[in-house]
């Protein structure tokens, strides 16, 4: 085959995989004149799967039954919550009862009920769908309930297939893990919670979460959310999964860095890794009913090699004795069993598929299939030598059961490389030798949930060289990177330096931050001193909206913060842990927001420094510090606020500016959102809020028993608000909801000790 053809059929199964791509990440437009009704029904849907026999042919009415049922509604109770026991308490004991009386009206058994395979009661299920919890009067004290603790991170609505991934990831708190297509960021809550379930109040856990995803704009809305996990152990990139960098270091580090990247000897590799891959996403066809018109086979053959070279990636970047899922919210086999097959196939005997048949026996699914058959516009294909020719951009060989790819697989060949001459037996129906039933398919009509798809994939020993050469190569051809990012975001690339092949940029904030390019050239200056390489944007010579992460190492701005908080070193160190953006610079050079980051966090972003930045960092840390200027401030007052997400991380360190109170005025404060100090129940607590010094403080909930013995120990159920000490009066500086949504809170937990005291 001639390089014009094979290079025509690339382009064109490119153009495929792009086309698919948009078609599944496509939002359908809201507007009325776009907007078209659902149509509940597809033939060639049915067809397909009728003749990929998925389900039994006396299963089938029932499966397209459910199929066409709205979704029921599911959440989860976040398990690092201050709240996560008084709302599972909640859940069981209040309203599991008082909404029964309305499930029985509608014919159902029970109104909402616990996930019976998701650990300690946190997930839940409920027999009704989003929109009758919206639309039902009765179900409003429900609904607000879910939308104020939603609001303010205590619960998150995922549906529950989606929960199953991390389940079976085998966390632990010290793993380095990557989630290579993260955005809308369902999977990486969950996965941050298990990392922070066991560590102690204040004590971060060692390991850490990259989220990846290669459209910034669904990233976005991502960050966006991760604000209310109040987690240190984070960082956003927007890398393209398949390319995503090694971070090889080469032996170019000094030995002070080297040791930092011990645990990741000289390449960044993870414990875990979670490829939920982009797939097109039948198994949502009851949450997203336009589904059912777009479908057809098409999509999920043009997905298939990206997602192939996606899970490939995942693999070659997982450490060895490292585990990584493979998972797709489609039941197609071509995006689901053929995959793992034709990745098992690469990886010889480098990487096992994992049978947890015994782990979490509750969950009802199916095991892979081991046979099935490829369809496209021309019609079914049982094997590769059936296809004709001129199908062949289109139907790879890795889609059959049999895969046929050892040349493939040796590194010599490519996927869309063509077999002209294959043996006759090969026209049978194909049967794949490898033990694709560990795999799991779970149904819709199984426990009235989505159609989901997982695979578990252990690592046992490094790749085969080729593979391990496929992906380095893929890796970096630098400029591709940035040349396909570039058509979906707007990107600032960081200038590439002698000796370095091309790096690429960082961080993404919203439009109205913007701040002028040459403020923020000269604060590059005064702040970048990371081997002073300066960030230079090239894409249309302007920032657009995209600002490089910085250390940030003003003696000045961290000597005042640890003065004024009492943060001993020591105990809490900030110098080296805390970053900000060039956005958050203001043009006369201050700083104006300030993250911290744990030191998994801050061992990778410095190791992304010192190879040249490869990674597109758009999110990194937990908002701490924020700039808030006051007339009232004196020279001693620190004019960096401890944020609401940062209070709980900060305050088992801080020793000044807590003001301890009791239940009757936490509570008045948080009503009246701002007391004057004469005005306290207790004259003693507004005495002590008068002696704090002007500025950012904090009032922690005790109870009778502890007031005047100070200092409080600080535990994960201690309750603390931030507030601002002004010349009068003592401020909340947490929203109106949230204030709302404690008081709600601290009356259900009085409540309950009235109700446990009576008894
Ligand atoms: C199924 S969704 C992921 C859902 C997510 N894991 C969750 O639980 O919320 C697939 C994601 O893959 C992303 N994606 C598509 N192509 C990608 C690529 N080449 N590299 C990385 N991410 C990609 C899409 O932007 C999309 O957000």
């Amino acid at each position: 085959m001639g390089r014009r053809g094979r290079r025509h059929r690339g382009t064109s199964n490119r153009n495929q995989i792009e086309k698919s791509r948009e078609d599944v990440q496509k939002p359908l437009k809201s507007d009325a004149s776009n907007f078209q009704k659902p149509i509940w029904s597809n033939l060639d849907f049915e067809d397909y799967y009728k003749e990929q026999r998925i389900v039994k042919a006396q299963e089938w009415d029932l499966f397209m039954e459910i199929l066409r049922k709205p979704l029921p509604a599911a959440f989860r109770v976040n398990s690092n919550g201050q709240f996560c026991d008084d709302l599972r308490l909640k859940l069981e004991n209040d309203f599991m009862k008082s909404l029964q009386a309305e499930a029985v009206e509608s014919g159902e058994l029970e109104a909402i009920k616990p996930l019976p395979w998701y650990p300690n009661n946190l997930a839940w299920h409920s027999n009704f769908s989003r929109k009758e919890i919206r639309k039902n009067q009765t179900l409003e004290r429900f609904h607000e309930f879910l939308k104020l603790e939603t609001e303010v991170g205590n619960m998150t609505r995922q549906e529950s297939v989606s929960m199953v991934p991390p389940l079976f990831l085998d966390v632990h708190p010290d793993h380095f893990i990557l989630d290579m297509c993260a955005a809308p960021g369902s999977k990486t809550f969950q996965l941050l919670e298990i990392i922070h379930e066991s560590s102690e109040p204040g004590s971060l856990p060692k390991g850490m979460v990259v989220a990846n995803d290669v459209d910034y704009k669904r990233s976005n809305l991502f960050i966006h959310q991760t604000k209310r996990t109040c987690t240190t152990n984070l960082m956003v990139t927007n890398n393209e999964g398949q390319h995503f960098p090694n971070c090889n270091t080469k032996g170019t580090l000094s030995k002070e860095a080297s040791e930092i990247n011990h645990h990741t000897s000289n390449h960044l590799l993870f414990d875990r890794v979670l490829c939920d891959v982009p797939c097109s996403g039948d198994g949502t066809l009851r949450k997203a009913p336009d589904i059912w018109r777009r479908w057809n086979s098409g999509s999920g053959n043009g997905l298939h090699s990206l997602q192939v070279v996606l899970a490939m990636r995942g693999l070659s970047l997982l450490k060895v004795g490292g585990r990584m899922i493979y998972s797709t919210c489609s039941m197609n086999p071509i995006e689901d069993e053929a995959v793992v097959a034709e990745i098992l196939r690469r990886c010889g005997c480098s990487v096992e598929l994992v049978d947890v048949s015994d782990r979490l026996p509750e969950l009802i699914r199916r095991p892979g299939l081991k046979k099935w058959k490829v369809h496209d516009r021309g019609g079914w294909y049982r094997s590769y030598k059936e296809v004709p020719k001129s199908q062949r951009d289109g139907v790879l060989k890795s889609m059959f059961p049999s895969g046929k790819s050892d040349k493939d697989s040796t590194g010599g060949g490519n996927i869309y490389e063509e077999i002209t001459s294959l043996s006759s037996d090969e026209s049978a129906e194909e049967v794949c030798d490898l033990p694709l039933e560990r795999c799991m398919r779970i149904l819709p009509h199984d426990q009235n949930t989505g159609g989901f798809f997982i695979a578990v994939l252990h690592k046992v020993s490094p790749l085969p060289e080729f593979q391990e050469k496929i992906n380095q190569r893929r890796n970096f051809s630098t400029r591709k990177t940035i040349n396909s990012y570039e058509a979906v975001s707007d990107t600032v690339v960081t200038k590439p330096e002698e000796g370095v092949e091309g790096v690429v940029l960082e961080v993404a904030v919203s439009e109205k931050e913007n701040t002028s390019e040459e403020g923020i050239v000269e604060l590059a200056k005064k702040l970048d001193d990371m081997g002073g390489k300066r960030e230079v944007p090239l894409i249309q010579g302007k920032w657009k909206g995209l600002y490089p992460v910085v250390f940030l190492r003003d003696e000045t701005v961290i000597k005042g913060i640890k003065s004024f908080y009492g943060i001993k070193d020591e105990l809490f160190p900030l110098y080296g842990h805390l970053v900000t953006r060039n956005s958050d610079i203001s043009s006369h050079g201050n700083v104006k927001r300030i993250y911290y980051v744990s030191k998994a966090v801050k061992d990778i972003l410095e190791l992304n420094f010192a190879v040249g930045k490869p990674l597109k960092i758009s999110s990194v840390g937990l908002q701490m510090f924020e700039k808030q200027s006051s007339k009232e401030c004196e020279a001693n007052c620190c004019s960096f606020r401890i944020t609401s997400e940062g209070l709980p991380v900060i305050l088992p360190y801080m020793t000044k500016q807590i003001l301890y109170a009791t239940m009757a005025d936490f509570k008045n404060l948080l009503q009246h959102k701002s007391i004057k100090f004469l005005d306290f129940i207790h004259p003693q607590i507004g005495e002590k809020a008068e002696e704090l010094a002007l500025g950012s403080c904090v009032m922690v909930l005790v109870d009778d028993t502890q007031l005047g013995s100070e200092p409080v120990k600080v535990n994960s159920s201690t309750i603390a608000i931030g507030c601002w000490k002004g010349k009068a009066s003592l401020t909340v500086m947490v929203t109106t909801l949230a204030c709302h949504q404690l008081i709600q809170r601290l009356s259900d937990r009085r409540s309950k000790e009235l109700e446990n005291a009576e008894n």
